[in-house]
């Protein structure tokens, strides 16, 4: 899967590299990620896979800005990550449902307001051109003024990108974008986020591996905090499958020191706590 230019390319900003280098993050005795390097180039399409647990969530929180490690640094073109460089696209859920999804689109730029045309603008927008934009290229320029309650489950993820993309940032962050989605709408949704974007990084937590190696150029294999693999689709064999959700299920809990299961998994962590 590769970027296609789009609308979004008209106002180039210089793409920057994402590093991880020797990240470590702990959450009190549990360690999340465990020495992780990584350098991410502007453009890819990026996959993260591995069983519940083995710190999918926390490399893109990091990525995002919203932790910080122990040990180790996560830059972006050498600086740390402020500001709306980095843009989380939410799941559908954090959708303001009684509002439309026009509406929910322009509270993606609210960041860049005043106080108050910020609270006014996904009511009584000044310059909705930019939502609508976003809107049509996620393909629902025929429902900006449908309320996101009587949307489809696929359609409500694909505002939550359009909102995601109001931001312009240069790493777009997917964190299980397909969950609660039927199989066709999963396809969908993928190909829709690679659509829209161009020369923005893209990195996706996934559950679904064979999405993943469908649909993605690069494929991070995490289990237990640790990178275990880095590399093409084309090269990920049975065994390293195998290998890495078996290394999730042998790895003892802290908490309970049992061998983790998907029922130990914690509840989807909003990015911002
Ligand atoms: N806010 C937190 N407080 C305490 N522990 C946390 C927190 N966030 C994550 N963890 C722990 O860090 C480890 C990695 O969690 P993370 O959510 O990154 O895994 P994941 O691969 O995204 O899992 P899943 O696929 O189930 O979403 C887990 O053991 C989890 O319990």
């Amino acid at each position: 899967m590769t970027g296609t230019p789009t609308a979004q390319s008209k106002d180039p900003q210089p793409r920057r590299r994402l590093v991880f280098d020797g990240v470590t993050k702990r959450f009190g005795e549990e360690v999340a990620l465990r020495e992780v390097s990584l350098s991410l180039e502007a453009g890819e399409r990026v996959a993260v896979i591995g069983p519940s647990g083995a710190g999918k969530t926390t490399l893109l929180r990091l990525a995002a800005g919203a932790l910080r490690p122990e040990t180790g640094t996560v830059t972006l073109g050498g600086t740390t990550i402020t500001g709306s460089a980095v843009t989380l696209a939410y799941q559908g859920e954090t959708l303001v449902d009684r509002r439309t999804a026009l509406s929910n689109v322009l509270s993606g730029r609210v960041g860049a307001l005043s106080w108050l045309r910020g609270f006014l603008e996904p009511i009584v927008p000044r310059t909705p051109e930019p939502a609508l934009e976003r809107l049509a290229a996620v393909g629902l320029a025929d429902r900006t003024d449908v309320p996101v309650h009587s949307l489809s489950a696929g359609e409500r993820q694909r505002v939550a990108f359009a909102r995601a993309l109001m931001q312009d940032a240069e790493v777009v962050l997917a964190d299980e974008p397909t969950a609660n989605l039927d199989p066709s709408s999963r396809r969908n949704v993928i190909d829709v986020l690679d659509a829209v974007l161009d020369d923005e990084l893209l990195v996706t937590a996934l559950h679904e591996v064979e999405l993943a190696l469908e649909h993605f150029d690069r494929i991070l294999g995490i289990a237990d905090g640790r990178l275990r693999f880095d590399t093409a689709p084309e090269t990920v064999s049975d065994d390293q499958l195998d290998a890495l959700f078996a290394a999730g299920a042998s790895t003892p809990d802290a908490a309970t020191g049992r061998p983790r299961t998907e029922t130990d998994s914690p509840s989807p962590v909003p990015w911002y706590v």
